[in-house]
């Protein structure tokens, strides 16, 4: 746990904190708190200040972890029954809402989070464990009938293995949970692989669960900012799954390393969701999408919206009116509570925002609010809407993930779903309209893995949450969700009449 004295400087993160025993900074391997002789700072956005620093793990450490999960991962699944993990599992969904507080703070002041965002996201975190609780005693197989005499055919669930887990910084406590609840759940165990500008929630997280009780051996979280030593996970012979949330390119290199020894493998990766709005919509209602899905947490999902597609006969009064919401937010320090636009997560993320803005203005873009990154310290760039944006722009082809609206025009519905289907993603998509006819047919052209009709929040437990295309493969949380975690074994019994 961390040494109040070594870091009383650290923006009053202490006086923040009811439990400060939470804000922890070291690996957490074989049931243990390890401390490292090295370690990575994790800076907080809104200040670009140290907010700690965190024992950063070797890849003997994740070969430690895995070897000692993989011990652990066999008793657990010879000695659990289906109501275990549930038990265990909402016991630890208890103890994070009774924690809600202080883990919105310490996620809020690592990622940048406005602490309303912040306390969503741990609630949200928090409803992949209940959910998984319950799935847990819902893990069914089949009887089947067999084609052979005097047999029987059934089928069981197995749990996977060991499971290696790599989650990006920008939901730090919720892309544990969909993942971590699940593995537990289906008596599997986990290394988890937290991202080095987020450790924090994370190791809060697995403290929580050592509260809960979470069987001995089977959650380790090893922090690194060795991007080799994590990809221990996707390589070494113990792990039978590789569950990874983060960008295209990761994903890709990962999953190639992963065939090696054929793990299974969910990719949760980068999105380019179009965000449709028809002639026929309520425009009042497609503002409010656009201001939900594009400009929660910064711009910062893999589901917001990330380019705007407005009939072309509605296009100038949908600008004004989505210019003028804008206007309304509020940027600064994510912990003031007038705040609604927290940083972005580094100077990286300012530069592509940037970037986009500029390219675009280049190609004919026009700037109708915003466009600018905000001096000072801390990485801010001022909520943006840009219209006039065009196929052969940066923000046609890439995910912004920051606060910039680009509005591209359409003609028909036809072309409307050329232009959204135009990218190699395929997360998420939305379209607002009130022609009932459009609904299912426009939600069955659009090539992405999550649809949202009149709305721009599509996120919940029982969701299935997962893309198509480069986007990745899998489904995490719902009625899927255990499944990734799982093999299916088929049993014969055959000759019973001998
Ligand atoms: N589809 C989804 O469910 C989903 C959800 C959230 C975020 N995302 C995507 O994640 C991206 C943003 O997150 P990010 O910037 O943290 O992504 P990232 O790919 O850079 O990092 C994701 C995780 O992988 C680790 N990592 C990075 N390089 C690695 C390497 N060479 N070997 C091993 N591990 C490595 C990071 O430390 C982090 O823990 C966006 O593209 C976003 O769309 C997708
Ligand atoms: O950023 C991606 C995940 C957020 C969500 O689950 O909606």
């Amino acid at each position: 746990m961390l040494d109040r004295r070594q870091h009383q400087n650290h923006h009053g993160i202490f006086e923040q904190l009811k439990d400060r025993s939470l804000f922890i900074e070291q690996a957490y391997i074989n049931d243990e708190w390890v401390e490292k002789q090295k370690t990575f700072d994790v800076i907080e956005p809104s200040t670009a200040s140290v907010l700690g620093r965190v024992a950063d793990c070797t890849v003997e450490d994740f070969r430690a972890a895995i070897e000692s999960a993989y011990v652990a991962q066999q008793e657990y699944a010879d000695s659990t029954t289906g109501a275990q993990p549930g038990a265990f599992l909402r016991k630890w969904c208890d103890l994070i809402l009774q924690n809600v507080d202080d883990l919105a703070t310490i996620l809020a002041l690592e990622n940048g989070k406005t602490l309303a965002e912040a306390k969503g996201e741990i609630v949200y975190a928090a409803s992949f464990v209940s959910w998984f609780a319950e799935e847990a005693t819902r893990s069914y197989g089949h009887t089947i009938p067999s084609s052979t005499a005097n047999a029987t055919l059934y089928t069981t669930r197995e749990p996977v293995g060991v499971c290696g887990i790599i989650t990006p910084w920008n939901s730090p406590a919720a892309m544990i949970t969909r993942k971590v609840a699940p593995a537990l759940a289906a008596g599997c165990a986990v290394v988890i692989k937290p991202p080095s500008e987020t450790p924090y929630t994370a190791l809060a997280l697995a403290r929580l669960a050592g509260d809960a009780g979470v069987h001995h051996g089977v959650l380790h979280v090893c922090p690194t900012k060795d991007r080799t030593a994590a990809t221990e996970l996707a390589i070494h012979p113990l792990v039978s799954k590789l569950s990874f949330t983060g960008s295209t390119s990761v994903g890709k290199m990962l999953a190639k390393l992963s065939a090696q020894t054929l793990k299974k493998v969910s990719l949760e990766l980068g999105g380019n969701a179009p965000f449709i709005v028809f002639e026929d919509a309520d425009i009042d209602l497609a503002v409010e999408g656009v201001m939900f899905c594009k400009f929660w947490c910064t711009g910062q999902t893999c589901v917001c919206a990330n380019r705007i597609l407005v009939q072309k006969n509605i296009a100038a009064a949908f600008t004004s009116k989505l210019t003028a919401a804008v206007a309304k937010l509020k940027y600064g320090h994510n912990l003031d509570p007038e705040t609604t636009q927290g940083p972005l997560v580094n100077e990286a993320a300012i530069a592509k925002v940037a970037a986009h803005v500029e390219d675009a203005v280049a190609k004919g873009a026009k700037v109708e609010i915003g466009g600018t990154r905000v001096s000072g310290p801390g990485f801010f760039f001022v909520p943006t809407v840009i219209s006039g944006a065009k196929r052969n722009m940066l923000v046609a082809e890439e995910e912004t993930f920051g606060p910039l609206a680009p509005i591209f025009e359409f003609d028909s519905e036809a072309d409307a779903l050329r232009l959204a289907n135009d990218t190699e993603f395929g997360l998420a998509g939305y379209f607002f309209s009130r022609d009932i006819s459009r609904y299912m047919r426009v939600a069955r052209k659009l090539q992405v893995g999550m649809v949202g009709v009149n709305t721009g929040k599509i996120s919940a437990a029982e969701a299935p949450f997962g893309g198509v295309k480069e986007s990745g493969y899998g489904k995490e949380g719902s009625l899927y969700g255990l499944e990734e975690y799982q093999v299916i074994k088929s049993v014969t019994i055959g000759n019973q009449d001998k």
